[in-house]
């Protein structure tokens, strides 16, 4: 156990990266998928479940939690960890992303942004001393700088005025943190799809005394040959010695092709949406078991898996269950896919350890054309 934030490298396999973050709350095995747990819960799971699974972070989200319950309010409480019952490592967004996709009547000028609550109507703000101010009373082990993320595509100069914004955002939010020992602050290098602009950012941030880099901006409708692309500019630019964390990413593919290009950890609500809509990933690809095709098939979806939803349970049970819109295929189906994208990346770890990245990407993908059969 240790009372600093540390990164520890421990073996490369061309682009991709073994690596292990130490914090006062346990080890994060890089690379990592983070669950996302929004409003103080990875929705459909329990938290032991989620720990069982192999997770040793979830995402939480300032956004919502400042609207609901409430920062000081979950400050008074304990803290974020006590409140939701996850005595492991919580990572938190900032709150710029949700606010901007999420919440109405937004107004952003240089000290932040001020909008109205999604879901009552409530007027709020939120700078960069703000939101560093509410991960500090949830008690974020890492906490996100406050930034602005443009949507793709945008002007040169759209992006240009987002990225510089954000990194004067940068500046006054790793001020904002301060010192907190065993806790770290992470810059998130903006820039859209601009080449030029991406490594200027990633310049600057690194210059700066971030625990970590993000690269935010990506994940908002590209094409994952766009997203690739941005990583491989910024990669060069981003201290090897920090965590690398792509937001909101991905697909199982876009998981392994940017472990691929250096990526450590990633969050993304696919997995855990997914399972509340119907849809199951398995080693074969992913499978809606809303259709009809499922009605009578007495197989599990994976009779290999150490996830008893996946080995346990008939296809057909499965399909009943999502038909009738039964809170426990949103269940069964959720804890399907978190084992998914956990075991992936415990086998990209297992692989990279090996030498063998590459054969591991090859032999998953060959798995998904056999089409969930
Ligand atoms: C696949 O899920 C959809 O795609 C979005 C995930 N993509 C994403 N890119 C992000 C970028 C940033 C960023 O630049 N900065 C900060 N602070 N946080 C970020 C969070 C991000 N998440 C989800 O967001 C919506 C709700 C649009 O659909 C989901």
């Amino acid at each position: 156990m240790t009372d600093d934030f540390r990164f520890t490298l421990r073996a490369r396999d061309g682009g991709a990266r073994l690596g292990e973050i130490s914090t006062p709350r346990g080890a994060i095995r890089t690379p990592a998928f983070m669950p996302v747990g929004t409003a103080a819960t990875v929705k459909a799971m329990y938290p032991g479940q989620v720990r069982e699974l192999g997770a040793d972070v979830v995402l939480g989200n300032v956004y919502h939690l400042m609207l609901r319950p409430g920062a000081e309010r979950v400050a008074e409480l304990g803290g974020l960890h006590k409140f939701m019952n996850w005595p492991h490592n919580i990572l938190t967004d900032s709150g710029g992303f949700q606010v901007m996709s999420l919440a109405k009547l937004r107004k952003l000028d240089e000290n932040g942004v001020t909008f109205q609550s999604h879901i009552d109507g409530s007027r709020h703000q939120l700078t960069p001393e703000r939101s560093m101010e509410i991960q500090r009373l949830l008690g974020s082990d890492i906490q996100m700088q406050f930034d602005e993320c443009v949507k793709l595509p945008c002007s040169h100069e759209e992006a240009e005025r987002a990225m510089r914004l954000s990194l004067r955002w940068a500046e006054r939010s790793r001020k904002a943190f301060g010192e907190q020992p065993g806790r770290a602050c992470f810059g998130i290098v903006q820039g859209g799809a601009e080449r030029d602009l991406r490594i200027e950012s990633a310049r600057a941030l690194a210059d700066m005394d971030f625990g970590g880099m993000a690269v935010g901006g990506l994940a908002v409708g590209e094409p994952q040959e766009v997203m690739l692309a941005m990583i491989e500019t910024v990669m060069p630019h981003l201290p090897e010695h920090k965590p690398h964390y792509l937001m909101g990413v991905g697909t199982p593919d876009d998981l392994l092709q940017s472990v691929k290009r250096g990526i450590d950890m990633f969050d993304c609500v696919m997995p855990t949406r997914a399972g509340r809509h119907g849809l199951a990933y398995t080693r074969w690809g992913k499978l809606n078991l809303k259709n009809a095709r499922h009605a009578e098939d007495p197989r599990p979806l994976d009779p290999t898996s150490s996830c008893p939803a996946a080995r346990d349970y008939s296809r057909a049970y499965l399909h009943h269950l999502v038909r009738c819109q039964e809170i426990l295929g949103m269940m069964l189906l959720t804890w399907v896919n978190l084992a998914y994208y956990q075991d992936l990346m415990a086998g990209a770890r297992e692989a990279i350890s090996a030498g063998r990245y590459d054969d591991y990407l090859a032999q998953v993908k060959d798995n998904w054309t056999r089409d969930g059969e």
